[in-house]
């Protein structure tokens, strides 16, 4: 039974995809908490109110962390130093827990650790591993959380109290708890997220600069939009990240590279053999990666 969120505040910093959408999820699952809710841009925030997404949108940060029992910070990754500084006079009394969605949590960390100088017991770093090619508030989906993982990565001097309600907000949205370290968990997200972004990224714009107007895009079909969906992501988002992230990435990157040059190698020999042997091990890990989907959305 769900039952530390009753009767709370929770503050949403950030009405973007992911804000907006847990906003959105804990309406339309009728999470007992109240949605107050803060953003840089008024249109944002007009919406979100509009839509009804929160209940109240804070004129502040300093009215928003008065307000919040607990404050979820939805915002790029390297806007995030900024907005811990605002707030750290507000949240210094210990009575507001502390989280995030942020893609990287080395940087939170960083972040926290230089703002108030040690990690508070109150801070909860998380991660939903759900999203998409689209940003903004209109992007927001109820349903996206449900039968995702988010990852949390509590340091050594998380309240336990305070784990048990941020794992509660995540459950009531429908998604399911993973313990990582922050170490950890950049590396994984390096591997099976920021990696394949870059990859994406840097293949539609090879193309594009190489193709007159496009042109070549009319040619394309499944296999491509598969393979380039998430290079639509939001630039700044991945900026962030990758700044944030660089020393996981580059070492995904350069044992990327490595395995490429082999490919190449034998593609260039006619190597079949290795070439077959290459795509169907990769096929296995694929079928077996399909499988793990398809248990998830039962
Ligand atoms: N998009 C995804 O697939 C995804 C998935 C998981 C986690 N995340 C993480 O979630 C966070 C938000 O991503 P998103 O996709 O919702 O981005 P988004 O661009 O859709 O939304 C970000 C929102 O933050 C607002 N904002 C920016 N700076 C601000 C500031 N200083 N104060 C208040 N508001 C500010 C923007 O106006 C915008 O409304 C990022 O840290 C990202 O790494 C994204
Ligand atoms: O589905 C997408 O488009 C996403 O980009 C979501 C995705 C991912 O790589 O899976 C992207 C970044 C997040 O930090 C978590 C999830």
């Amino acid at each position: 039974m769900m039952t530390l969120l009753e009767g709370k505040t929770v503050g949403i910093v950030g009405l973007g995809l992911i804000g907006a959408s847990l906003a959105a999820a804990l309406r339309s699952r009728a999470v007992p908490l109240r949605r107050v809710g803060f953003d840089l841009s008024s249109d944002t925030t007009s919406k979100a109110l509009h839509l009804g997404l929160v209940d109240v949108v804070a004129e502040d940060l300093h009215t928003l962390c008065n307000e919040a029992d607990i404050v979820v910070l939805a915002v790029p990754v390297l806007a995030v130093p900024g907005v811990l500084a605002a707030m750290a006079p507000h949240l210094l009394n210990g009575e507001t827990l502390l989280t995030d969605v942020g893609s990287v949590k080395g940087s939170l960390i960083a972040a926290v650790q230089s703002v108030f100088g040690e990690l508070p017991p109150w801070l909860v770093p998380g991660h939903p591993i759900a999203g998409g090619e689209r940003s903004g508030v209109d992007a927001a989906n109820p349903e996206l959380f449900a039968r995702h993982q988010v990852i949390l990565t509590p340091h050594e001097f998380s309240d336990f109290s305070a784990i048990e309600t941020i794992t509660e907000l995540w459950q009531s949205v429908g998604a399911d708890i993973q313990m990582m370290s922050v170490e950890r968990h950049d590396e994984v997200l390096a591997a099976t997220s920021h990696l394949p972004h870059l990859l994406a990224f840097s293949l539609v714009d090879t193309l594009a600069q190489e193709s007159e107007k496009y042109e070549i895009f009319h040619y394309a079909a499944g296999g491509f939009r598969d393979f380039t969906r998430i290079a639509a992501s939001d630039p700044t988002m991945w900026h962030d990240i990758f700044l944030s992230n660089d020393k996981a990435t580059l070492t995904v990157l350069d044992h990327y590279i490595e395995h490429l040059q082999g490919v190449r190698k034998a593609l260039q020999t006619h190597d079949g053999a290795t070439l077959k042997q290459i795509f169907t091990r990769a096929k296995k890990a694929r079928d077996y990666f399909s499988s793990i989907l398809e248990q998830r959305a039962r």
